[in-house]
This record gives C-alpha cells, sequence and structure tokens, in this order.
C-alpha cells in the first residue's frame, strides 16, 4: 500500500469566511497536485520515470490543462485503506489541447497505490472517455499501473470491464492511443490493445497477461520482464505496440506526431496545411527512374519511393520494428494526411506474411476508420512459404488485408513498381479490391508467378526431355518474361489506369488525390461485418 501522502502543517483557516473557503480549496488543491508521497516520487524518478502529472504537462500545450475530479477519493474501507484517502485516487484526469487541437486524457499515478485501478479511479477514466467520445476528440491514455486494486476486488474488474466497453464503442470514432510507460499487467493490457496506437518506452514500459513468477510456475519457462513484456519485445515480436520510444519525451513526441495526422474523430477532417504542389518533375523525382534493379532479384529501399512521394520525404513510420517486410505509416500530399502501405523488398523479398498481413490490415482499417486516403506501393512475390505459416493460419489471417482493403471506402491509390505475383497482386490494393486509381511503373511485372517458377510448372516435360537443359529453361523463361512479366496486359483490361515513368510518381499521386477529395462510397447497409479474426 502506497504511503499517505505527506500531510502538511495545519493551517488555521476559518472555512466560515469567504477567505478561509478560498484558502481551503488552495489548501485541497495542494494536497491532491502532491497526492504520491516524496519517497513514492522520487523512486519514480529514480527509474527514468515522470509523474503522472509531469507526462501531461508534456503532452499537453502550455496551461491547456483542465482536470476532472481532482477530489475525487475512494470509499474503500477493506484492509485499511480508509486510512489512506488520496484525492484524485491515482489518476488524474481532464482535457485540454496538443498544437491547439482538443483532446482529453487520463494520466495513471504509480506514486499513489502504484497506480492500482479501483472503483473510483475506474469512474474517472469512465467519464474522461465519456466526454471525449461526447466532444468528438482523441483520448490519450497514460498508463503506469499495478493493475486491478486487490483491495477493491470485484470493483476494480467492472471498471476494466467497463473501460474495454467504452474502449470499443470509441473505436472508430475518436482516435485512441496509449502510452504505456511503466507495468500493465493482466488484464489490463487490453484497454491498450483495443487502442488504435500502442507507444512504449525502452527498457521502463511492460506489458503481460502473467508475470515472469507466474509462468515459471505454470510452464517451468524462465523469462525476465523485459524479454516477456518490454518495449523491444512488443514492437519486434508480438506487434502490440506501435512505437519504441527511447525515453517518455521521445513516446510523447511520436504520440504528438501521430495526432498531427488524424482527425479528431471519424465526422471531421484530418488536419491539412494545403500547399499546392509543383507537378513538373524535378532531378529528385528523376532519381526514381534509376531505381528498380535491372536483376529481379536485387532488392532497394522502398522507404526512397515513399519518401520521394511524400511532403518534405516525411514518412512517419508505425510498427517499424514489426515485420518490416510491409511499411505503414503516415505522411503528407500537398499537406493533406495519407497513409501508406508498401512491401518492402529488402525484407523477405518483400513477401506477405501473417505479421505483414496483420500489419498492414490493422493499419487500412485505421486510415479508413478516420478518413485518411491510403496509398500503396506493391512489389510483392507472393505470400511467405512455410509450414508455420500454413499451421499459424495465413489463410485466415492474410484475409484480413483483403477484407481491409475490400471494405476500405476511402481514396485508393495503388502504384506497382515491381512484382505483383499471384494472390498478393489481389491483396495489396488491387482494382479487382476497389481501389481507385492503380498504377504501375514500366518495370511492373503482373502475372501469376515468376518466370523460373512458372517455366518449371508449364514446361516440366519439355525441359526434362531438352538436349541442352539449361538453354531451353533460359529460353522458355526469356519468353515467359517478354509475354507476360510486365504492366501492359493488366493495362489492356483496365487493370491498371495508366502506366507511368516513376519520376511521374509523385505528379500522378497529387493529381489522383486532388479528385478523389470528393469520393463518396457507402458499403451495403449491415449489422457490421465478419472480418476473420
Ligand atoms: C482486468 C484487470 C485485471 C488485472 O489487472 S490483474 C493484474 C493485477 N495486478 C498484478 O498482478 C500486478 C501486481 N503488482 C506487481 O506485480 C508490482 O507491484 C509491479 C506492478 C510489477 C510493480 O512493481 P514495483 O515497481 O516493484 O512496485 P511495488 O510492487 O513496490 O508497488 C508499488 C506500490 O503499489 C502497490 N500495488 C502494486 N500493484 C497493486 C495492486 N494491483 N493493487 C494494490 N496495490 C498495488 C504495492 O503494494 C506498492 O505499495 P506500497 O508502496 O508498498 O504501499
Amino acid at each position: 500500500m502506497s504511503e499517505p501522502a505527506k500531510q502538511q502543517e495545519p493551517q488555521k483557516i476559518d472555512i466560515h469566511t469567504t477567505a478561509g473557503k478560498l484558502a481551503d480549496l488552495q489548501r485541497r488543491i495542494d494536497e491532491a497536485t502532491h497526492a504520491g508521497s516524496e519517497r513514492a516520487v522520487e523512486k519514480q524518478h529514480a527509474k527514468g520515470k515522470l509523474t503522472a502529472r509531469e507526462r501531461i504537462a508534456l503532452l499537453l500545450d502550455e496551461d491547456s490543462f483542465v482536470e476532472l475530479d481532482e477530489f475525487a477519493r475512494h470509499r474503500s474501507t477493506n484492509f485499511g485503506l480508509e486510512n489512506n484517502r488520496p484525492y484524485g485516487d491515482g489518476v488524474v484526469t481532464g482535457y485540454g489541447t496538443v498544437d491547439g487541437r482538443p483532446v482529453a486524457v487520463f494520466s495513471q499515478d504509480f506514486t499513489v497505490f502504484g497506480g492500482a485501478l479501483g472503483e473510483v479511479f475506474g469512474q474517472k477514466i469512465i467519464k474522461v472517455m465519456d466526454f471525449a467520445l461526447k466532444t468528438g476528440c482523441p483520448v490519450i491514455g497514460i498508463n503506469d499501473s499495478g493493475g486491478a486494486r486487490i483491495q477493491e476486488g470485484v470493483m476494480a474488474l467492472g471498471m476494466y470491464g467497463e473501460i474495454f466497453r467504452r474502449n470499443t464503442h470509441a473505436s472508430g470514432v475518436i482516435p485512441q492511443i496509449s502510452l504505456v510507460v511503466g507495468p500493465c499487467a493482466g488484464g489490463a493490457v487490453y484497454s491498450p490493445a483495443i487502442t488504435d496506437f500502442t507507444v512504449m518506452v525502452d527498457q521502463t514500459s511492460h506489458m503481460f497477461i502473467t508475470g515472469p513468477d507466474v509462468i515459471k510456475t505454470v510452464t517451468g519457462e524462465d523469462v525476465g520482464f523485459e524479454e516477456l513484456g518490454g518495449a523491444r519485445t512488443h514492437n519486434t515480436t508480438s506487434g502490440v505496440a506501435h512505437h519504441m520510444a527511447g525515453d517518455e519525451k521521445d513516446a510523447i513526441e511520436y504520440v504528438k506526431s501521430l495526432l498531427s495526422y488524424l482527425p479528431s474523430n471519424n465526422l471531421s477532417e484530418a488536419p491539412a496545411f494545403p500547399e499546392e504542389a509543383d507537378l513538373a518533375p524535378t532531378d529528385e523525382d528523376r532519381e526514381l527512374d534509376v531505381l528498380i534493379p535491372d536483376s529481379a532479384n536485387q532488392p532497394y529501399d522502398m522507404h526512397t519511393v515513399i519518401e520521394h512521394v511524400l511532403d518534405d520525404g516525411e514518412f512517419l513510420e508505425t510498427q517499424g520494428m514489426f515485420a518490416p517486410n510491409i511499411l505503414t505509416g503516415f505522411g503528407r500530399v500537398e499537406g493533406f494526411p495519407v497513409g501508406i502501405v508498401a512491401n518492402q523488398p529488402m525484407q523477405f523479398a518483400g513477401c506477405l506474411d501473417i505479421n505483414a498481413s496483420e500489419k498492414a490490415a490493422r493499419f487500412v482499417r485505421t486510415c479508413d476508420a478516420f478518413n485518411i486516403p491510403v496509398v500503396t506501393f506493391v512489389d510483392v512475390p507472393g505470400f511467405l512459404p512455410g509450414v508455420d505459416q500454413e499451421y499459424g493460419g495465413i489463410i485466415r489471417r492474410g484475409a484480413k488485408l483483403i477484407y481491409a482493403y475490400a471494405e476500405a471506402t476511402v481514396p485508393l491509390i495503388t502504384v506497382i513498381t515491381r512484382k505483383a505475383f499471384g494472390g498478393a497482386y489481389d491483396v495489396m490494393g488491387s482494382k479487382h479490391l476497389g481501389a481507385d486509381l492503380n498504377l504501375a511503373w514500366p518495370t511492373a511485372q503482373i502475372a501469376v508467378m515468376g518466370a523460373q517458377g512458372a517455366v518449371n510448372i508449364l514446361h516440366r516435360r519439355a525441359i526434362a526431355e531438352a538436349d541442352d537443359v539449361e538453354a531451353t529453361r533460359a529460353r522458355l523463361i526469356q519468353e515467359y518474361e517478354d509475354a507476360l512479366l510486365n504492366p501492359y496486359t493488366a493495362a489492356e483490361r483496365g487493370y491498371i489506369d495508366a502506366v507511368c515513368m516513376p519520376s511521374e510518381t509523385r505528379a500522378q499521386i497529387v493529381k489522383g488525390l486532388r479528385q478523389l477529395r470528393t469520393k463518396r462510397e457507402s458499403l451495403p447497409p449491415k449489422k457490421h461485418g465478419n472480418i476473420p479474426l
């Protein structure tokens, strides 16, 4: 249990006078803002962590924070809790602005009851979430907590359930961002998991359902906090987190950057800084004309393509450390936010696998929910082969990406830079799934499969019977490449709207997005779809 906050010297305040009542309020405010003991604050700082209020101060514009429920406190009498009733009950909630735009925030205070969530604590979070939903502003949850307050039992669990329900109802209506800057354990992890983005800090953030001790007892596995649920693990292995920050300041800056691309709610426009682009190809644009290697097996960095298209080359990557074979993130074109999805030939040759499919699907749905156009860059040789992929459910999990593109009604522009083979061609924002503008570079190869595989299947017998096997194979490969590995067969059928020079890509995307700004499309009415989960 936390130490009671250091009591101030009793002041001679006559609360029967106006001056006394004002002084009494001041005293209470002071008590509320110093709810955690000095020792607990020192411990917090010693761990390299900020306090709940310091975090809010860093996140919000100066002097913009308006606190709610500062004087709320628990009414629990279990285990002597009645002798320790700090104002605020261990969570600071309220609203304010980030870059002048309204947001709601809750910040769990580890210096009070280890940030553990009780009934009143939960009610405060619920209230501020409801407030955010009613006013249509993003909610940022700062998580640093020992989880359900043990002394309050089922009331704490009930509150978590209420929070999860609100997270779900707010999903796709207002942006929800979780900053995990300390422990977030047990079922408590499911609130951040439902939100749109989770940001963690290296070494000081931990998320897990069951901790190392329980795991050791149940399964015998030896694992430390960091390896089990640290920021690196959730950014590289589980995909739970979207960014690993070096410290809390960096984490908060990332949250602010994310907010700069997102609208306040699903009915409002994302922040834009319109600036008419110069469409004449520049020397920088022409760098793309020499990007694609002559050999189809040689990789290149898809970041280069993305940065050539986005304003000032600025790309805010999400889940940059997870499934690096696909890139997702935000940027601007002519000052308007866009979401980017792109195969990355530098990793697994850009193949789609389970992780990449889920990462991209979630991102496309986030963009669609918040009316942010999606620009997709395609260089995909297919799905990653492997028994573990099949057993892991690549069929149902890969299907999520199809589902995400097919139900998206935001402007969709797709550019095929090189390979678009097999089912992966369909999946990656194809015309057939509903993309509005599909472009291809002259280097595009749109086909059922690559030349080697195709020739082995189509001409197995001819190759086996040939006098010169290698020469025959080479000739057949050449024939296949010349006949099918190009963008023109697709262009003949209108599956590709235009084949353009790589250096024209930026101008094509600018013009396309201008035209699509008035796009309106709706899906058949239904309660909700049944995305393969
Ligand atoms: C639907 C949601 C269901 C759930 O949340 S189930 C999960 C329940 N929570 C847990 O199992 C985590 C319990 N806590 C811990 O393991 C550790 O406290 C934790 C989070 C790793 C932090 O460790 P340390 O940094 O060493 O800090 P510490 O243990 O000294 O804790 C600081 C003060 O906070 C208190 N505290 C932490 N978790 C609490 C809880 N759940 N309920 C009530 N009090 C809790 C702890 O007793 C300590 O108090 P004090 O400063 O000694 O007075």
